[in-house]
This record gives C-alpha cells, sequence and structure tokens, in this order.
C-alpha cells in the first residue's frame, strides 16, 4: 500500500514523486505475498513461523486485515447520497452520539478505539442515521490519526449534504500510548471540527458540547 524508506520499490518511488491527486493507486499484493510478509514478522519476532500452532497465523492475519481495513474497498460519498426531505420541517440539530469505532494508527498499526459524536444542521435534507455511523466506520477502519479521521467525516457530511453545519467530536484511546512508548493507560485524546454555523455561532457550538455531555 504505502512505500517504506530503505526498502521502496522502483515503482513506489516513482508514485511518491507525483501528487497525491494524480497517482495511479499502487497494485495491491496478492494474498500469497501478504502471507509471506506476515511470515517474516512472525520471524522477526524470534518465533518459529513454521512451527504447528504458527502455519495457519498468515492466513488468519490477512483475513483479519481485511476486516481492519475494508474501508479503503467503501465510498462514504454513495453512502450518504440518499437524503430525504420529509422531515415535518425539522430543521434543528441531528446529533449521533456515541458512536463506538475501532481504528489503527498510521504510525504504529496499533488500534485506537473510542467513540465519535457526529452532529449536523439539516438544511432541507437529511440523511438516515445509520448512515452518519458508516461513514465513521469507513473512515476509521483504513490507516489514520485520529485528527484526520476527525476531518474526513466532517469534511464528507458537509460536502455532501451541503448542511448548515457539522460537529465532529471524537475521543479515543490510542493503544500506541498504552501498550508501548511512553505507556500512559487511562489517557485519552478527544478531537473536533466545527463547520458552518457550529464554526460560526458561539451558541450552536455549546449546544452540541452540552448534548454530548448529556445536559
Ligand atoms: N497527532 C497524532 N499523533 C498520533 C496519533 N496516533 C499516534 N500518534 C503519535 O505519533 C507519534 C509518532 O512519533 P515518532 O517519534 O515518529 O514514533 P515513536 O518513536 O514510535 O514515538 P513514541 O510513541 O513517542 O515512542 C507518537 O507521538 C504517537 O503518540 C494520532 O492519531 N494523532
Ligand atoms: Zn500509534
Amino acid at each position: 500500500m504505502v512505500e517504506r524508506s530503505g526498502s521502496k520499490s522502483a515503482e513506489a518511488t516513482v508514485h511518491a514523486l507525483v501528487p497525491p491527486g494524480e497517482r495511479t493507486p499502487l497494485k495491491r499484493p496478492t494474498r500469497e505475498e501478504a502471507e509471506a510478509a506476515v511470515r517474516t514478522l512472525i520471524a522477526w519476532t524470534g518465533d518459529d513461523p513454521l512451527r504447528e500452532g504458527l502455519l495457519e497465523t498468515p492466513k488468519r492475519v490477512t483475513k483479519a486485515f481485511q476486516e481492519f481495513y475494508r474501508g479503503y474497498d467503501d465510498d462514504p460519498v454513495e453512502v450518504l447520497s440518499r437524503t430525504f426531505e420529509d422531515v415535518g420541517g425539522y430543521d434543528d440539530i441531528v446529533l449521533l452520539r456515541d458512536v463506538p469505532f475501532n481504528s489503527h494508527c498510521e504510525h504504529h498499526m496499533v488500534p485506537f478505539i473510542g467513540k465519535a459524536h457526529v452532529a449536523y444542521l439539516p438544511s432541507g435534507r437529511v440523511v438516515g442515521l445509520s448512515k452518519l455511523a458508516r461513514v465513521v466506520e469507513i473512515y476509521a477502519r483504513r490507516l489514520q490519526t485520529q485528527e484526520n479521521l476527525t476531518a474526513q467525516v466532517a469534511a464528507t457530511i458537509d460536502e455532501v449534504l451541503k448542511p448548515r453545519g457539522v460537529a465532529v467530536m471524537i475521543e479515543s484511546e490510542h493503544m500506541c500510548m498504552t501498550l508501548r512508548g511512553v505507556q500512559k493507560n487511562g489517557s485519552s485524546t478527544v478531537t473536533t471540527m466545527f463547520t458552518g454555523e457550529f464554526r460560526d455561532d458561539r451558541d450552536q457550538k455549546r449546544r452540541f458540547l452540552e448534548l454530548v455531555n448529556g445536559r
């Protein structure tokens, strides 16, 4: 998927020199190549990839990767494209609170786990509530930073629904900070992104924060 310094193929090197919008996607390795990479990582840990208990592991790991990273195959714009107008003139905040997600940080490929709160102020059209959760799910199931995840969810809803405003708050625990590295158990990271009225109107921002906090 992404080139690593020190082991760049010629294809990956050329890819990196082309601006992101103009790149043709890197060719996906085959499942066999991915399984061989897992065997290499097992050997790197110091274990024997050919011992009985580990023989099937590369298959299981690639299957698990398909779940962890299935968001690359889904299109969040398409998910949001079916909207409804008949909502009795409702034009106030729609907030989906406490949407659980699992993602993987792009620095260590270790999980960060948390919840997202997603709100918008409709302008005529509303979207099925589950679709907001699906957008979180699609972006979470990619290699991410929490900031990027927050910004992508907000920007996609903003661009596709064209509401009066979008507010997204994400709270999560990063395993790369608890299981390894600085090892700060219990610390959590909070990120927010506001557009439109949520960004420009302090009262709307405050209402969002109060609703998220359950007041
Ligand atoms: N801003 C941001 N940083 C993140 C996120 N996930 C992980 N990180 C950080 O990414 C940084 C990577 O830092 P590096 O110094 O390149 O890598 P490292 O030596 O593994 O860093 P340590 O975690 O401090 O051991 C770390 O500070 C992580 O805490 C995220 O979603 N957003
Ligand atoms: Zn990390």
